[in-house]
């Protein structure tokens, strides 16, 4: 078996049958050592998702395979082979970072030595202080160390670098290559696409509890076209340009989508060259993951 997680149909209903519907009958394969990340807007159903494929509930309708089984009616098979960075995981604020892990690795099998682990995660040094004592930073850095604790098959993170600095950020990013590195299998959430791009193989973007486009990161970006935005001084025609691309004008704002970047905006520029034209705040931009993102999540507001 090469899949970690197949998940198949999954939809989570939450209300009772009349409820309301977080996740719409979404299908995805995780491949073992792979990262797959989650993206979508707030309440599309990342959190749901991954819930269910920890096992923490039992799908409205559809599969979750979870390293060959049911997470949730066999989660004593899966349990000490996962490891869970949540989003608010809510420990005893009186107890020490130190104690804390110690505590969490008291329920694992094979758990790594607590020192290890702070230190993998960057909490090393704080190893005495309480866990109220904390920064918001710190805190997540905790999660991530008792997330890693068990050596886990395959590792869930709930936006795991949301408030963390750009340092320590680096710093959680290197922690996970080196885990994917080791065969760790990773599903990821994260509203930072640049998170997504550094550190995912594949990911699928979710609106309102849909999977709306999936695949690696070239896939995603290639389906989408480039923009050329301009300001036109005068009512000037534009003129027929190669690449097919599709223009629109609002009054002087013009917006110029292609699939050939290269050939539009060359015979744009040659044209406004041999008219005198202005294109005023020239943008010229590829497709990228934000242009993605922002088309789909966009089409629904
Ligand atoms: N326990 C619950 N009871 C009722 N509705 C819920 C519950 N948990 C989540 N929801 C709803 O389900 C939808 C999906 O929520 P979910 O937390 O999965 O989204 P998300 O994509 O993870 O969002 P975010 O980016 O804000 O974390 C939201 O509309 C949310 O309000």
């Amino acid at each position: 078996m090469t899949q970690a997680i197949e998940v198949r149909g999954l939809s989570r209903r939450y209300g009772g049958p009349r409820g309301f519907e977080a996740v719409k009958g979404i299908s995805f394969d995780v491949a073992r050592g792979e990262l797959f990340a989650l993206l979508g807007t707030n309440g599309a159903g990342k959190t749901s998702t991954m819930e269910l494929v920890e096992g923490l509930d039992r799908p409205s309708g559809g599969t979750v395979r979870l390293l060959g089984h049911d997470p949730f009616a066999e989660r004593a098979a899966v349990r000490a082979r996962i490891g869970v960075m949540l989003q608010d995981a809510g420990f005893p604020a009186d107890l020490t970072v130190a104690e804390t892990a110690r505590m969490w690795a008291g329920t694992l099998p094979d758990a790594r030595p607590v020192p290890e682990a702070l230190e993998l995660a960057g909490i090393g040094h704080r190893a005495r202080v309480r866990v109220k004592q904390l920064s918001g930073g710190e805190r997540r850095r905790l999660d991530l160390a008792l997330a890693v604790l068990g050596r886990p098959d395959v590792l869930f993170l709930d936006e795991p670098t949301t408030g963390l600095d750009p340092e320590s950020r680096q710093n959680t990013w290197r922690v996970i290559r080196d885990l994917l590195v080791a065969g760790t299998t990773v599903l990821l959430t994260t509203h930072y696409l640049d998170e997504a791009q550094a550190l995912a193989d594949r990911l699928a973007i979710m609106d309102a509890g849909s999977i709306v486009t999936s695949g690696t990161v070239a896939q995603v970006v290639g389906a989408y076209p480039a923009r050329i935005i301009f300001r036109l001084g005068d009512p000037t025609d534009i003129p027929d340009l190669p690449g097919a691309p599709t223009i629109d004008r609002d009054g002087p704002d013009v917006v110029i989508k292609t699939d050939e970047l290269q050939a539009t905006l060359s015979a744009l520029l040659r044209w406004a060259d041999d008219h005198d034209v202005t294109l005023r705040d020239l943008d010229a931009r590829s497709a990228s993951l934000e242009e993605a993102f922002l088309t789909i999540a966009g089409g629904h507001r």
